[in-house]
């Protein structure tokens, strides 16, 4: 709700969170958050109906004004949305409860892992979620009280969109706001054409291919956003198209061999083109009956992938005559994605990563654990 007046708590309030006291030898670390888009804390209607509330009403996903939006958000789409939504997700659903969510926090222990190996370096590795748990703010406020000056925030999205990009970094430099004592921040813009993320994407099909056989072509689905975000500068749709002709290459695949698309579209306006069930029920026509699938544009399996392309997708192309589809996973834990991953993130932190920091580092250390020990004697 927008506040028109002055209240008692805009004089009472402290304007910024409370800091510790500023300590001369705290051991200067460096955080490296991932963040994904985030998930439902579970396959119901009760648990869409928040998540649903907080995506939708991010005016980075949804361009209408706020006052013609909230109403149709409100009154229409979150009275119906989280039961088919539910649904969808229950199809999905895990042991380990949402796949985002599992394969996002493997991916970040692994990253940390990797790093901590390669760098010998005490980074601080961790997730967070743009929408849901966990938030961008509560493990902001964790690198922060864990002494991180210094945050790389890694959107775990290769294709740049300001409806998923830049709705990252507005959740960031929400929560700087509130703090006196600001981390210094760099964030990762885009990585649809880094080498190693093509390499991984390619050692992946070419090893789906091994184990299951090879289609006759290959669609690459990405998802979509409203063509009218293109027209306005989004520079998405050049990146899924890039990263679509690197694929292709490193796949030695000819223009007639791939096809790029897009998914999930949301509401009645245009958008991006050629839609992706479209693509699937035109193939068949097209002499195309045994097609290989893979969306390139998500790192981690998801609703969109599992759901939307592995089971309504293959059903809309069996049905349009189609006599084989093959959907390849995303990335998830496999090897190649987390070294590309760890190569992104040791560029993207070139400057911060010196020896002469580390060598710093250690020795505040040290000196911090010395203190410990001490204290504990005096309590003894
Ligand atoms: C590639 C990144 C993504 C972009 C760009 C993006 C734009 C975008 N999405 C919606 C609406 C919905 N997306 C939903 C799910 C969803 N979207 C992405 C990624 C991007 N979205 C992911 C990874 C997921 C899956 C989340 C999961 O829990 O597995 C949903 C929710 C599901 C549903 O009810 O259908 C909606 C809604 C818009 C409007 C948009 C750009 C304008
Ligand atoms: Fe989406
Ligand atoms: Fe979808």
């Amino acid at each position: 709700m927008q506040r028109s007046a002055l209240s008692l708590t805009d004089f009472t309030m402290p304007r910024f969170l409370p800091e510790p006291s500023y300590k001369h030898d705290q051991p200067p670390r460096i955080g490296v958050l991932l963040v994904n888009l985030g998930t439902p804390a579970a396959p119901t209607a009760a648990a869409l109906k928040p998540y649903l509330r907080e995506f939708l009403s991010d005016p980075r996903v949804v361009e209408i004004p706020r006052l013609l939006w909230q109403p149709i958000l409100r009154g229409i789409i979150l009275n119906t949305r989280p039961k088919k939504s539910a649904l969808k997700y229950a199809s999905i659903w895990g042991k380990e409860g949402s796949p985002l969510q599992m394969w996002t926090a493997k991916q970040g222990s692994l990253l940390k892992g990797y790093l901590g190996e390669q760098l010998q370096a005490p980074l601080v590795v961790n997730y967070a979620m743009r929408y849901g748990q966990p938030s961008v703010a509560s493990r902001l406020d964790e690198m922060k009280a864990a002494g991180c000056d210094r945050i790389l925030v890694v959107p775990l999205y290769p294709q740049y969109a300001a409806s998923s990009t830049a709705s990252v970094g507005d959740a960031v430099f929400a929560q700087l706001r509130r703090y006196r004592n600001q981390p210094a921040v760099r964030t990762v813009h885009h990585f649809h054409d880094d080498p190693g993320y093509i390499a991984a994407l390619a050692q992946s099909v070419r090893e789906y291919w091994q184990m299951n056989g090879r289609g006759q072509h290959l669609l690459m689905s990405f998802h979509g956003i409203p063509r009218r975000s293109l027209d306005l500068g989004d520079p998405y749709h050049c990146h899924c198209l890039k990263t679509g002709r690197l694929l292709a290459e490193a796949l030695g695949l000819s223009a007639d061999q791939y096809t790029v698309a897009f998914q999930s579209r949301f509401g009645r306006a245009e958008w991006l083109k050629p839609y992706t069930s479209d693509v699937l029920s035109t193939l068949p026509r097209k002499n195309v009956r045994e097609l290989d699938v893979i969306c390139p544009g998500f790192v981690a399996d998801c609703l969109e992938t599992l759901e939307e392309i592995a089971m309504e997708g293959k059903q809309t192309f069996l049905s349009a005559g189609g006599t084989g589809f093959r959907y390849i996973p995303c990335m998830n834990d496999r090897p190649a994605w987390i070294h590309a991953l760890a190569g992104l993130v040791t560029r993207e932190l070139s400057g911060w990563l010196t020896p002469g920091w580390q060598a710093e580092t250690a020795l505040a250390e040290a000196r911090e654990s010395q203190q410990r020990a001490r204290a504990r004697g005096h309590q003894n």
